[in-house]
């Protein structure tokens, strides 16, 4: 089911081999999702109420009675979750908030004394207000509600809004599991808008509906992060988390059946969703292959799971040994990356470039996604090599704080003068000689008394 890309050879003959551009991976057409949602930005920054009304009928098949979320709609759904899944939610909440305590808060760094009086410091404040975007057209992501929340609350974010797409099977309300859980984190603010409106919703602001935020974060489809990546500059945005990737490095020592399990699981969220096996074992290799053929015809989503499975993003890359295959996963920079090797915890400390490292045969993605405590928002299309999941950090901001006293000022005069004046900017040079002009003229007036 997996086309196979044999890299086995590549990189012997000593050049540098350039394996990103060898992985499969999908050619977005994030052009082609720019034109579309270019218009829909505009009609909602010009029209407001309406185009979102417009876009819901056209995208989601339904008109939302109120674009905003009743409160009442909200209790009454918290209140009539199914026990079972409140337990799960609650212990999700547990774990991810457990983390973003302990291990993703950062403070104000005590302020370094660079000479007598010379003083920077560091304060960390958290955004002000923040839209959170929850996924809801494939499949209602209730859990990225908590992936979203939890890390903006421990950061101290003042005013947080979320949106998620209304369902017609629930009468234009966004899916009743989403509406339990903000009310269960005790979030508001909540409405029935799904897609690129969301983001120009939250971007420009919408009178009488959407105050504007200061950062969107949260995952979605091409559309999402065409939109993202439109407003980038007029909103703050996260990383580009769209379409889901998983990568699997293994060896012979890896259960076929559970490395096609994984790849099957995340292959589920959308048809331009993306997993690749990175292996050394041919005989690995064929056994997922074949456990993929009997696992995708029994899953419930086959037919995108299998376009997923099919398509130019997904394959199986052949490798000579796990140190080949390790560049070659650090060159893909997958969303998500499991190691299923002998000695994995050593292999994944290795690794530079992926969103999240699964440990083990016992910490499969879905683990993830749900319950373990880690981010599910993940930087996806190679993004890994530079950005990171959604934290409590995400939500933060770092400001210097530079004080000097005129005597730690007048000892930097020379240099800054100069520099200014390299720069050709005169009137920066001046703002320190006024200074020293103004050090100059008392020192006159203390000699003349
Ligand atoms: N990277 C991550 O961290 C991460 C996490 C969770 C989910 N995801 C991804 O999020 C995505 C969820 O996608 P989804 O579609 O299920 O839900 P979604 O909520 O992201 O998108 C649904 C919306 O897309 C818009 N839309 C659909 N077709 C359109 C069109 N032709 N033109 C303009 N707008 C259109 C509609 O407004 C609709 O409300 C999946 O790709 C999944 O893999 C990523
Ligand atoms: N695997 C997705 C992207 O990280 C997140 C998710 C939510 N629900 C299920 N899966
Ligand atoms: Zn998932």
């Amino acid at each position: 089911m997996l086309r196979t890309v044999d890299l086995s050879q590549a990189g012997l003959d000593g050049d540098a081999f350039d394996y990103r551009s060898a992985m499969p991976r999908a050619a977005f057409d994030v052009d082609h999702a720019l034109a579309a949602v270019r218009p829909i930005s505009e009609a909602v920054a010009s029209e407001g109420q309406a185009a979102l009304l417009r876009f819901a009928e056209q995208f989601d098949g339904v008109v939302p009675e109120r674009l905003r979320v009743p409160a009442e709609v909200l209790e009454r759904c918290a209140a009539e979750l199914d026990p079972v899944l409140r337990q799960a939610f609650t212990e999700s909440i547990r774990r991810r908030r457990q983390v973003c305590e302990l291990a993703e808060r950062e403070t104000d760094s005590p302020a370094v004394t660079l000479a007598p009086g010379a003083r920077v410091g560091q304060r960390i404040v958290p955004v002000g207000r923040v839209g959170l975007y929850v996924p809801g057209g494939l499949a209602p992501l209730a859990s990225s509600v908590i992936m979203n929340v939890v890390p903006a609350q421990v950061a101290g974010v003042g005013s947080i809004a979320v949106t998620s797409p209304p369902q017609k099977e629930f009468g234009g309300l966004p899916h009743p599991n989403i509406l339990a859980l903000c009310h269960m984190l005790g979030v508001d603010e909540v409405y029935a808008v799904g897609g690129a409106q969301a983001i120009a919703m939250f971007a420009h602001g919408v009178p009488g509906l959407c105050d504007r935020v200061d950062l969107v974060t949260g995952p979605g489809n091409i559309y999402v992060v065409a939109a993202k990546r439109l407003l980038r500059g007029i909103v703050g945005i996260d990383s580009e988390a769209g379409p889901t990737e998983i990568a699997v490095l293994a060896d012979d020592s890896a259960n076929p059946e559970h490395v096609a399990a994984d790849l099957v699981s995340q292959a589920e969220h959308d048809p331009m969703a993306a997993s690749v096996l990175v292996t050394d074992s041919a005989e690995l290799a064929e056994a997922v292959d074949q456990a993929l053929e009997r696992q995708v015809a029994a899953t419930r989503h086959h037919e995108r799971v299998r376009t997923a499975l099919t398509g130019p993003q997904s394959g199986t890359i052949l490798v000579r040994d796990l140190e080949q295959g390790l560049q070659v996963v650090d060159a893909y920079a997958a969303e998500h990356l499991e190691i299923q090797t002998r000695d994995a915890a050593a292999w994944a400390a290795r690794v530079r470039n992926a969103g999240a490292i699964f440990v083990g045969s016992f910490s499969p993605v879905s683990l993830g996604d749900y319950s373990a405590g880690s981010t599910h928002v993940l930087p996806t299309a190679g993004c890994a090599c530079h950005s990171s999941g959604l934290s409590v950090r995400s939500f933060m901001k770092a400001v210097h704080v530079i004080t000097y006293d005129e005597r730690a000022l007048m000892e930097l005069a020379d240099s800054v003068e100069a520099f200014a004046l390299a720069e050709n900017l005169p009137a920066h040079a001046n703002a320190v000689t006024v200074r020293r002009r103004g050090q100059q003229a008392d020192q006159q007036i203390g000699e003349q008394a």
